[in-house]
């Protein structure tokens, strides 16, 4: 089996819903994402997913998310946007596009701070 991992990010702006305490409140982060897949086999240039690939099709979707209020996004017009719930979305939405036959996305790290980091996988 092979594991590839990207990383990219968004900035954008949310509050937790109930939430007792500063982070109820409208603040923003510079969340750093990472996107591990893994794969069976490898095409005849060697590679499980190109790179760009997984680059591409992870900046597409954060595209809904950057610089805007992720409370209004419609996934979580009645969901927290905390970070576990972030990576929870993009690992669904990511699954739908890039899963196939020999690809299957793992893992989805989150980190809203350069200490603070929710994953989301599946068993
Ligand atoms: N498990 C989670 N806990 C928290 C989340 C989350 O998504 N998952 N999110 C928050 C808030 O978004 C908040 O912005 C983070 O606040 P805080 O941890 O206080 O971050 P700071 O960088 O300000 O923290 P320091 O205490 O200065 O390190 C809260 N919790
Ligand atoms: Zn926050």
């Amino acid at each position: 089996m092979y594991r590839l991992t990207i990383k990219t990010g968004f900035a954008a702006a949310h509050n937790l819903i109930n939430y007792q305490g500063d982070c109820e409140n409208l603040h923003g982060h510079n969340w750093k994402v990472e996107v591990t897949i893994v794969a069976r086999e490898l095409d005849q240039a060697g590679l499980a997913i190109d790179f760009k690939v997984l680059k591409r099709e992870t900046n597409l979707l954060l595209e809904e998310l950057d610089h805007k209020y992720v409370n209004q996004h419609e996934f979580f017009k009645n969901i927290s946007p905390s970070s576990e719930n972030i990576a929870r979305y993009l690992y669904q939405q990511l699954s739908v596009r890039l899963n196939n036959g020999n690809v299957a996305v793992e893992r989805i790290g989150v980190w809203e701070s350069e200490n603070a980091c929710a994953e989301y996988y599946e068993d």
